[in-house]
């Protein structure tokens, strides 16, 4: 990431809205950014796969793994400002073939750190763990408010996003996937 250009980019911005990027208050505050966004927008340079170890477990359970409430922050690709809320992570492991529980939730974070929209951070979530653990099923519901609605625009404060995404059995099966969505619920 090229900070001494977002540096540069951020004391524009201070002088465009007729601050004094000089005064004291504001003297560090480019460089803070930069280090912010080399932070919040690390997912960049990051593949979400490289999270998700996988070990194989001789039992063979099959049945859902389900990780809820995953909190994330990541920010609107439309305004650059945040929307943050949960992640419920859920799959049908195949072939004893599992992950670590805190894998999902690094998956989450790490496809939020980046200019996003919240159907494709769902969308990368689910298909991660579809490539990496080739599970019978993937399900991704993420809640989320968005601040480009709620401090500016049609400032509906308190309202929230809700997105899916279901890949294989999920799909198909309906018991399956209510199932499932009442857990998340739960
Ligand atoms: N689908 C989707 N839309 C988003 C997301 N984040 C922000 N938006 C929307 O992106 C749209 C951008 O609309 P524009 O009309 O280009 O921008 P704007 O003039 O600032 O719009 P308002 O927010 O309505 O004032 C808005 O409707 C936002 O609510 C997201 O994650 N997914
Ligand atoms: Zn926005």
């Amino acid at each position: 990431m090229d900070k001494e250009k977002i540096k540069r980019a951020v004391r524009d911005i201070l002088e465009a809205i007729g601050e004094d990027p000089d005064r004291e208050g504001l003297q560090d505050t480019p460089d803070r950014i930069a280090r912010m966004y080399e932070e919040i927008f690390s997912g960049l340079k990051e593949d979400p796969k490289d999270h998700l170890q996988i070990f194989f477990q001789e039992e063979k359970h099959e049945e859902l793994v389900l990780v809820k409430d995953i909190p994330f922050y990541s920010m609107c690709e439309h305004h650059l400002v945040p929307f943050f809320g949960k992640a419920h992570v859920g799959y049908l492991p195949k072939g004893g073939k599992l992950t670590g529980l805190s894998k999902l939730a690094r998956v989450v974070e790490t496809v939020g750190k980046k200019p996003q929209l919240q159907e494709r951070l769902t969308a990368q979530v689910a298909e991660t763990i579809v490539e990496m653990l080739d599970p019978y099923g993937v399900i991704v519901v993420v809640e989320a408010e968005h601040m480009c609605m709620t401090m500016r625009g049609v400032k509906k404060s308190g309202s929230k996003t809700i997105t899916s995404a279901v890949r294989g059995l999920f799909e198909r099966d309906v018991k399956a996937r209510n199932e499932a969505m009442t857990l998340i619920k739960f």
